[in-house]
């Protein structure tokens, strides 16, 4: 799909074209419609007129902006970091959205319908979003209107952008006014010693992994632009020194891992968390597998002193255990919004799903016989279930001469930026590692997943299953997902089963008997148990077979949201921002 803003955008999706009110069959003369007899006719059946979007405008004041600095603007914005939404984008819009909240949410269907602040679109454009995902058309309006929020989505759907495009928006023009005073790093004499600040950010985003904050930093570095605003990033294992002289530098916007956070909350002089203003846990289902929940609880506790009542808190992850759904319970507002794209722990059909049997002790062969089979090598990431193994089939492959490096706990920082570096790049088109390690990331182009382990119950289960596969196949592009199964992996054969039947990909043989006769897919997710131990329901209200808790009072909706790509018909006087969506956005 080509840039919004080129000439050859697609029709309308910045709403920067005429809306192709005529539509031109193909091969036949133009059909012209009589507007205004359409339209008497639609009153006299009792329509109502198209009402105008209500959040339309940026109606505030635009406040002070930093100048545009093409230099800078290269470096952030470059090719190298454009995602190129690919062209099986449509695949995502295809799932249905349910909304849980105090009322409904009418989800925009182009980014120039939020209401943004001016600024923070062209920092969307530049970043080569062409329309909003569906997780972004629903959140980004709900974190506008100053709700909490838990948002499950598909892995690689923008759920980063989902919370950062209506923050930032939030929070540009407002920086001198809300930001505490910072040094002037340029002046002659400077020094961090005696005239760097306490860091008081904003924002506050917690990540599991340094490699995730780094790369949630760069996405922020990028929205920030203009912003006046300074994100920072802090990580266990990064040395102290450099965190405080970074923090010391004065920071609105803090991406940290929760071991890191905590560190520096115990340390006043060097974190104040008093204006924090908006706190995100991202993969937060990850964060409670890795018994992270007191260091969670004390974040979003937010310290002693913030006792700012419009805090906004918010949950984002591609699955959502139990134990997230108690700490949202607990910290989030009552009348929060969960919003969930799809069943939580679903995939999606742009990840084609191969299992194959492969016996434990041939698994070696087996994989170097994949990739060296490959009709054309691309960027391929191998899951194996511990560090020892990664190590292991690392110098394997190696030692056969393909372009391999690997990843995983026990390597320090330098090597482990090394080795992302590389596979980034493509210098190392071959990263071994261990499942945890790679949560979150989002590399360009990774075409092909191996699960050399699969992730049996003790390493993570079906959703770790989930997280892995989905570094392939993000934001619209196809990928492959080839798994070894073998007798060790029984334990996941049903769930396995069940998403291969639900995304359409083929059962094999050994498999096959796991295959529900009558079609219907039994999930055994979270959102059931929540259903069962009867307590209202965090998911209640989707009235739509799957599963899902039925209908409790105080979460609004009784029906699901509207799928996000029938143009949000589904309830009467439910109007889509904007209007209908664009006819030929791709949605
Ligand atoms: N509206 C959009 N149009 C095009 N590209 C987008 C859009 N929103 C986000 N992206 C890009 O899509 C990629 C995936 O986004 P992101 O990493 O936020 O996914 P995610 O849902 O958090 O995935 P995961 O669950 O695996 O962490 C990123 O490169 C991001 O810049």
């Amino acid at each position: 799909m080509s840039d919004s803003f080129g000439n050859d955008a697609p029709a309308d999706a910045w709403g920067t074209n005429e809306p192709q009110d005529t539509p031109q069959p193909s091969g036949s003369a133009p059909v012209v419609f009589d507007k205004e007899a359409l339209a008497q006719r639609a009153r006299e059946q009792g329509w109502t007129e198209t009402t105008a979007y209500d959040y339309e405008a940026f109606e505030r004041e635009i406040g002070e902006i930093g100048p545009e600095v093409p230099e800078l603007e290269a470096i952030l914005f470059g090719r190298e970091f454009r995602p190129e939404q690919g062209e099986h984008i449509a695949q995502l819009k295809e799932i249905e959205v349910h909304v849980e909240g105090p009322e409904r949410i009418a989800p925009i269907v182009r980014f120039t319908d939020a209401g943004l602040h001016p600024a923070v679109l062209a920092n969307c454009q530049r970043a080569g979003y062409v329309v909003p995902t569906p997780i972004q058309g629903y959140a980004i309006p709900t974190i506008l209107g100053g709700s909490d929020v838990v948002a499950i989505a598909q892995t690689g759907s923008g759920k980063t952008a989902a919370y950062l495009v209506p923050i930032l928006s939030k929070l540009m023009g407002k920086a001198k006014k809300l930001s505490a005073p910072r040094p002037d790093v340029t002046k002659p004499g400077f020094d961090i010693r005696s005239h760097g600040v306490r860091a008081e950010p904003l924002v506050i985003v917690v990540v599991p992994t340094r490699e995730l904050a780094i790369q949630i930093f760069d996405e922020a570095r990028r929205m920030c632009y203009r912003s006046m605003l300074r994100p920072c990033v802090a990580y266990g294992g990064l040395p102290m020194q450099i965190c405080r002289e970074e923090l010391g530098k004065g920071c609105d916007i803090l991406i940290a891992t929760p071991g890191r956070l905590c560190d520096l909350m115990d340390k006043p002089d060097l974190l104040s968390m008093n204006r924090v203003k908006f706190t995100v846990i991202d993969e937060a289902d990850e964060m409670l597998d890795q018994d992270w929940e007191t260091e969670l609880t004390k974040i979003m506790a937010g310290g002693d002193t913030n006792e700012d009542a419009d805090h906004q808190f918010m949950m984002f992850s591609a699955t959502f255990p139990k134990g997230a759904r108690e700490l949202a319970r607990k910290f989030m507002a009552e009348d929060h919004f969960n919003i969930r794209v799809g069943r939580a722990g679903q995939t999606h059909k742009n990840i084609r799903q191969n299992i194959v049997y492969v016996d434990q002790n041939a698994k070696r062969e087996a994989v170097y016989d994949l990739l060296i089979s490959m009709e054309k090598p691309g960027r391929t990431l191998i899951f194996c279930n511990s560090k020892a193994a990664v190590d292991l089939l690392d110098d394997f492959l190696y030692n056969r001469q393909l372009p391999t490096t690997s990843i995983h706990a026990d390597r320090n920082q330098r090597e482990r930026e090394d080795a992302l570096r590389a596979f980034r790049t493509g210098k190392a088109p071959i990263l071994i590692a261990t499942g945890v390690s790679a949560r979150g990331w989002d590399v360009k182009n990774v075409v092909h997943v191996i699960n050399y382990d699969l992730p049996s119950a003790m390493y993570g289960g079906i959703s770790e299953y989930v997280h892995r596969i989905g570094r392939t196949g993000r934001i619209g592009h196809q990928g492959l997902a080839t798994s070894f199964y073998n007798d060790r992996d029984e334990d996941l054969g049903q769930a396995l089963v069940n998403i291969l039947v639900e995304c359409e990909c083929e059962v094999p043989e050994f498999l096959s008997h796991l295959t529900p006769e009558d079609g219907n897919i039994q999930f055994d997710d979270d959102s059931d148990d929540e259903a069962e131990a009867g307590d209202g329901g965090a998911w209640g209200g989707a009235a739509d077979g799957d599963g899902d808790a039925p209908a409790a009072a105080g979460w609004g909706s009784a029906e699901p949201a509207a799928p996000a790509d029938d143009g949000f018909t589904a309830d009467a006087g439910f109007t889509p921002a904007g209007g209908a969506p664009p006819a030929d956005d791709g949605w």
